[in-house]
């Protein structure tokens, strides 16, 4: 049998000896992980194996929960996330995220998709108008909502809520999205347009997404990490780590014998 090796892009994020505590409860055990440029990256295995955690420590979301301590190196291509001269709302800027259930603001959806460009300091009408359109295209909702962009945002489905929230975080031109169970709220065709999305936007970004379902990792991800007791057990191209496990592990986990 020959094998083609699968060949990952370079490291836009490189995870080294990370530790995370809440508490004293050991969360995440000794991460060494990179995560690959232009790729989509998914985080597999049990309830409570860490995943979440993992992702929110990639643009600092944890910092907002008392007792959380973080040792080890989280390298941002030439800056260390966890360094004193990183600025979290700066960090937040070059990494978004999209959460399990669609949060649109109680606004209009022009106003949702605006609202990082004015924070950050964007006031000419034409530009933010390019934004917005160029953002709703690149989320796959232009064109359902192109009519109605004032119209309030929580008047449309679950699945256009998601996708706006997707819109909303592209529009401030962030590197890297970060999705945690961001369709696991939704419908299966909403489901479905998110997964092709994802297909699509990784051209333009890195996605690291958290899933409990490991048919979508096999789907949409170039990259699959396996987690078990705040461990990574494997992280390895999708293909490969779905067609040819090293660890038994990871090989039970997704053969279904646990989780
Ligand atoms: N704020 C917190 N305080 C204390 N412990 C926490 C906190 N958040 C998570 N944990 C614990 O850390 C561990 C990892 O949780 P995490 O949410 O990262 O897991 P997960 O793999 O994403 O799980 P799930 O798939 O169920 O979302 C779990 O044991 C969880 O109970």
């Amino acid at each position: 049998m020959t094998e083609t090796a699968i060949q990952l892009n370079e490291a836009v994020i490189r995870i080294e000896n990370l530790n995370l505590y809440y508490e004293s409860f050991h969360a995440l055990k000794n991460i060494n992980l990179d995560i690959s440029d232009k790729t989509v990256t998914a985080f597999i295995g049990p309830s409570g194996c860490g995943k979440s955690t993992l992702l929110r420590t990639l643009n600092r979301m944890n910092d907002m929960i008392p007792g959380t301590r973080v040792e080890g190196k989280v390298q941002l291509g030439d800056s260390d996330i966890y360094g004193s001269g990183m600025e979290v709302e700066t960090l937040r800027k070059r990494i978004g995220m999209v959460f399990q259930q669609p949060n649109p603001f109680p606004k209009s959806i022009y106003d949702n998709v605006a609202y990082g460009p004015r924070l950050h300091g964007i006031r000419d009408k034409a530009r933010l108008d390019e934004l917005v359109e160029q953002s709703l295209r690149h989320a796959a909702l232009w064109d359902e909502v192109k009519d109605f962009v004032r119209r309030s945002a929580l008047s449309l489905s679950g699945g256009q809520q998601q996708r706006l929230c997707i819109a909303r975080a592209l529009a401030v031109q962030p590197e890297i999205l970060l999705m945690d169970e961001a369709t696991s709220a939704l419908d299966p065709i909403s489901t479905a347009k998110i997964e092709e999305l994802v297909v699509e936007l990784k051209d333009r970004y890195t996605i690291v997404m958290v899933t409990h379902n490991m048919h979508q990792a096999a789907r949409v991800s170039g990259k699959t990490v396996f987690f078990l007791n705040g461990e990574v057990i494997e992280a390895a191209p999708t293909e490969t780590l779905f067609s040819t496990p090293q660890d038994s592990r990871t090989e039970d986990y997704i053969s279904g014998r646990f989780g």
